[in-house]
């Protein structure tokens, strides 16, 4: 059974459409990145998962359970982190905690359990009786994180969990996430940091305009692109019917893939050789393109999310030259 499953979800704000029928499920173990431009709808589609906010059609099922129809119990298995979080100053790691647990109804004992498994989870043992005001913010994120695992929830959301961050914070969480997730959680994570959540995302959930336009395995697209490699090209001067122009050129290169193109612009897939290289380029230079960029890119998220955006905008499907 899928862990989260929503369906033809609809979110408006007064005299705007957020949310145009997103639909989408997320098996158990997985960490999803949710990326898109600002806008998007990123931030309200996990307030309507983390049941924040009422849809204004379509629903969403925990284990099982609609949301709408019992909201309380999957709180119990859901966690979220919000992008503006805030904790109390003055008061210790410890007493961030336990005042979290004893507000979600736990007995103390059970917030005083919780609270020490929490904070060992993500580090934070060490910190119970410092203020947490007085973190850093990258330990302050942790607690944050402490929070919103304290009741041990099986999906957890966070919202840009990584923004304001130093690289080797970022590190720090990126590890947190595949050691929680390796304890069997599963995590929606959306960041406008692609190359960090390529560290441990297994999924991409792509939104723009409040619709989804992309879901798929992160390590789909390694398998796919085996023995291809992802090229972007950039031209100075507009070309009429580039795409066309390209597909030509790489009609007799197996594997080879226009993935979007505009009059200046184009993302391809092509056999990763250094002659098929040489001859896409030497075809464009003699088809009198100017060509400014010839640059291999790297089979990363960010490179998915580029290609994905580039596909869309240039209005639609990729165009398979050859298998
Ligand atoms: N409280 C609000 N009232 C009206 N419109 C809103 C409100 N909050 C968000 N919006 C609009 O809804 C759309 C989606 O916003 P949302 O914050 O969910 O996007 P996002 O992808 O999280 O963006 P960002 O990456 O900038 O955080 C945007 O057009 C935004 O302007």
């Amino acid at each position: 059974m899928a862990l989260l499953t929503v369906e033809g979800l609809v979110f408006d704000y007064p005299g705007n459409r957020a949310l145009h029928g997103v639909s989408f499920t997320l098996e158990p173990g997985a960490i999803t990145a949710l990326v898109g431009p600002n806008g998007a709808g990123k931030t309200t589609l996990m307030r309507c998962l983390a049941a924040l906010e009422r849809p204004s059609a379509g629903r969403v099922v925990i284990e099982g359970v609609d949301l709408s129809e019992d909201p309380r119990h999957c709180h119990r298995f859901l966690g979220y982190l919000s992008d503006f979080f805030g904790v109390y100053e003055q008061l210790t790691v410890r007493r961030c905690l336990l005042y979290r647990g004893l507000s979600q109804g736990m007995t103390m004992a059970e917030a005083e359990k919780a609270t020490l498994k929490a904070a060992e989870r993500v580090g934070l043992s060490d910190r119970l009786d410092q203020a947490a005001g007085t973190l850093s913010r990258g330990l302050r994120q942790r607690l944050g994180i402490a929070q919103a695992i304290l009741h041990d929830p099986r999906f957890v959301i966070l919202d840009e969990p990584a923004s304001g961050l130093d690289p080797e914070a970022r590190d720090d969480l990126s590890t947190l996430l595949r050691g929680l997730r390796d304890d069997g959680m599963t995590f929606l994570v959306s960041s406008h940091i692609l190359a960090e959540l390529s560290d441990y995302a297994t999924e991409m959930l792509l939104l723009s305009d409040g619709r989804l336009i992309e879901h798929r395995r992160v390590e789909d697209d390694e398998g796919e692109a085996a023995g291809t490699v992802a090229l972007q090209i950039t031209l100075s001067e507009p070309k009429e019917n580039f795409g066309d122009l390209l597909q030509g050129l790489l009609a007799e290169q197996a594997g080879a893939v226009v993935r979007g193109a505009d009059t200046l612009s184009a993302l391809v897939r092509i056999p990763a050789d250094q002659q098929a290289r040489h001859a896409l380029l030497a075809g464009l230079l003699a088809a009198d393109c100017k060509v400014s960029e010839f640059a291999v890119r790297e089979a990363d998220l960010q490179s998915l999310y580029r290609e994905r955006l580039v596909r869309e905008r240039a209005g639609g499907s990729s165009k398979e030259v050859r298998s």
